[in-house]
């Protein structure tokens, strides 16, 4: 047997499948699912352990495109371990990791390499990893291709960071010969999309006049700098002829250019998160700096558009942005120099359940379809995880749709338990989470297993597993 996989059935569980939900046996070899089998036809031929799924339901391991879990260089930020120990817990069964705050960045490959070094034996989900897209490193970018980089990432507006060497912001120019380089390297760009001219004199304008609060954060990155910068990006990809991905959308007008660019026939993606479909600008006004983020949390009435974009079937993927940082960098009494990034990598799968399955009925294989299947659509990654079929990897989870939840302070496994939602109870319960038929996380007994994450190497025209 392949080390890291597990043999065994799951029995009698209903399986969210791609369009449909069955009760069906799941018989898991290798690792792999190796056969679908009606319901109590599977267990008594094949002598596996039986894990009894009975009343729950089975979905397929959610895939997490966006987080930030800061190695090497700033471990004492998240790290892979207590990163992937929270998306363990909340149904994650694999990740990408953002080439941006750790020191050093991920924009050469043997910067690569020392996170690939950093991760080994470290992670308990599978995971792969995003290589950078900067002023000046373009001549680097195919190495990064060979190295296994899941795709690239830009940012239009300043991330900000820490550490000698940081991860800057993509000019123009940057931005489009990129793009052709990416094209060429057949990749795929990622891009946080706000326009750093807009923003950058909104921002001096307030602090100028004294006006350092979230309400003050908030007007200077108005919904017009995302439509800005989707557009700009847009136009490049055009020219280019880039795949290109949108990160973290928080509004329906820009979900409107990027649809219209898709029907031109452009290969785009469009990425929410969590916090604009469950958050609003009152949560920034009550809670504070803990859901300071870029772009800002927006209006309800933007939230319910937000929504109406996810039951049309607009947004590509729902992704998480969990962007750490150690507690005292989110306290200021100027909202413009605290951190933004919102620690929500535990509860996307919660929140979706809740919000979109349990209040707003959107099917259960049309909700997997943002979190699991998508996602790995996007990255090349497809053959082998996003959905329940036989040979993929057996990246499951078991949900008690019925089970009410209760995320506390204790439940959370990130590093510095940051997360917005703590206290909040959900209508139902992670069971169990398997990566590659491995147990890594049950509801009563926590983490259940060593990290057996592996690197998911990304090759030109295809995956292999690292
Ligand atoms: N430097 C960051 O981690 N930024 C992140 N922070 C957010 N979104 O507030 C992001 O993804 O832009
Ligand atoms: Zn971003
Ligand atoms: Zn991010």
């Amino acid at each position: 047997m392949q080390p890291n996989t597990w043999n065994c059935i799951i029995k009698g569980g209903l399986v969210v499948l791609p369009d449909r939900i069955e009760q069906l046996d799941i018989v898991i070899q290798e690792g792999r699912i190796q056969s679908l089998m009606p319901y109590q036809t599977a267990s008594e031929e094949l002598p596996l352990p039986v894990i009894d799924a009975a009343g729950l339901h089975v979905l397929p391991g959610a895939i997490d495109i966006h987080v930030h879990f800061n190695e090497p260089g700033l471990g004492a930020w998240e790290g892979f371990e207590t990163g992937s120990a929270a998306l363990a817990a909340g149904g994650i069964t694999t990740y990408v990791d953002m080439p941006l705050n750790g020191v050093p960045p991920t924009v050469k490959p043997e910067y690569l390499i020392l996170k690939k070094q950093a991760a080994e034996g470290r992670s308990y989900v599978d995971y792969a990893l995003w290589g950078g897209l900067v002023e000046g490193n373009i001549d680097q970018l195919e190495g990064l291709a060979a190295g296994g980089a899941a795709g690239f990432k830009a940012f239009m507006s300043e991330p900000g960071g820490e550490g000698e060497e940081i991860f800057t912001r993509a000019d123009d120019q940057t931005l489009l010969e990129g793009m052709k380089e990416i094209a060429r390297l057949g990749g795929v760009l990622a891009v946080h999309a706000e326009d750093e001219q807009l923003v950058s004199v909104l921002a001096a304008e307030a602090r100028q006049q004294g006006r350092m609060d979230a309400i003050d954060y908030i007007h200077s990155r108005p919904v017009e700098a995302e439509m800005l910068a989707v557009q700009q990006a847009l136009s490049y990809a055009r020219e280019s002829g880039c795949a290109l991905h949108f990160v973290h959308i928080s509004s329906r007008e820009a979900v409107d250019i990027i649809i219209a660019a898709k029907k031109e026939g452009l290969d785009v993606t469009v990425e929410t998160c969590p916090h604009y479909l469950v958050l609003t600008e009152e949560s920034m006004l009550t809670q504070g700096s803990i859901v300071k983020c870029a772009p800002p949390l927006r209006s309800r009435q933007q939230q319910e558009q937000l929504w109406e974009a996810v039951r049309e079937g607009l947004i590509d993927i729902i992704a998480s942005d969990h962007s750490p940082c150690p507690p005292a960098m989110k306290q200021s009494d100027d909202f413009f120099a605290v951190w933004g990034g919102i620690s929500g990598g535990q509860s996307t799968l919660l929140l979706m359940l809740e919000q979109g399955y349990h209040q707003r009925g959107i099917p259960l294989p049309q909700l997997m379809q943002m979190l699991a299947d998508q996602p790995a659509e996007r990255l090349g990654l497809s053959h082998i995880k996003g959905k329940i079929a036989e040979g993929m990897d057996a990246d499951l989870v078991l949900v008690n749709l019925t089970e009410p939840y209760e995320l506390t302070y204790e439940e959370l496994y990130d590093r510095h338990k940051q997360n917005p939602y703590t206290g909040f109870t959900f209508s139902s319960t992670i069971v169990r989470t398997l990566v590659r038929g491995n147990t890594v996380y049950q509801s009563e007994q926590g983490l259940v297993s060593q990290p057996v994450g592996r690197f998911i190497a990304r090759q030109p025209g295809g995956v292999v597993h690292g």
